[in-house]
């Protein structure tokens, strides 16, 4: 689903990412671990549009992105989440997850509207589905609060349910369990998992080593700048280069 083929970036002297390689299948999550520095930021960066390669490629479904800034490649289903949450404080939490699906055209809420009437899901339709995302990330109970309202953990699994009414094929996750509770970990491991037996693809970077343990199935580790393991979670937790670069 997402193929990340010699990706580097250069900041001055410094290779803050080195022809890094790897897939993102379309079922499964893959996630990116690496000691501080590592470049992981970097490499996510890359991959969502939000900073151009030195060199290297990315491919969403066999098609390049490269050079498609980040709203272009959402509207293609490749979508990133936030590490500082970006919702409409003032909405409430449904309303947000409803703004979600009118974005989810590539021509974003103005297409969505000169759509002929049959073609458009009514709004009926788009509240149930609202709803059914809140609840798989379990807010239902707080649907009506305004999200300036949530505390930090409840706002960023918002702003996943957010950003799967957008239709992604590949889910970009910034450092998702970063400010949650044990509790809120917890769901956030359920939700992940359930979003990619759906079929989507989510590509994670993440400090968590729990989480990671967790919910990948593939881990990249960098180090430097460079990959220096893939593989599952145990063979990445056994590999001695994994653990020499956390140890050093
Ligand atoms: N805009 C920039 N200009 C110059 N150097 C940068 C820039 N962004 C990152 N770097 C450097 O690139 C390297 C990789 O940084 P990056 O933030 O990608 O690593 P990281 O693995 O995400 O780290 P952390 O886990 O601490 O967030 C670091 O040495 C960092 O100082």
């Amino acid at each position: 689903m997402l193929e990340v083929r010699g990706a580097t970036r250069r900041f001055g002297g410094l290779t803050a990412v080195d022809s890094v390689s790897f897939d993102v299948p379309e079922r499964g999550v893959t996630a990116v671990i690496g000691p501080n520095g590592a470049g992981k930021t970097t490499l996510f960066n890359l991959i969502a549009g939000s900073m151009p390669p030195s060199e290297g490629a990315i491919l969403l479904s066999g098609n390049e992105v490269t050079t498609l800034p980040s709203e272009a490649r959402a509207g293609l289903g490749l979508v990133r989440t936030f590490q500082l949450v970006k919702l409409f404080q003032e909405l409430t939490a449904l309303e947000n997850v409803k703004v979600g699906f009118h974005l989810r055209t590539r021509g974003g809420l103005i297409a969505a509207l000169l759509r002929p009437r049959w073609q458009r899901q009514s709004e009926r339709e788009v509240e149930e589905r609202a709803k059914a995302l809140l609840e798989l990330v379990g807010l239902s109970a707080i649907a009506d609060s305004s999200a300036s309202a949530l505390p930090y953990g409840q706002q960023r699994l918002l702003e996943i349910a957010r950003a799967m009414a957008s239709g992604p094929r590949v889910l970009l996750l910034d450092e998702p369990a970063a400010g949650l509770n044990a509790e809120e970990s917890e769901r956030l491991a359920r939700t992940v998992r359930r979003i990619a037996a759906d079929g989507v693809a989510v590509l994670l970077i993440e400090h968590d080593m729990k989480l990671v343990m967790d919910i990948a199935d593939e881990v990249v580790v960098l180090d430097y700048g460079r990959k220096i393991a893939q593989g599952t979670p145990d063979a990445v937790r056994r590999d001695p280069a994994v653990i020499a670069a956390y140890l050093g």
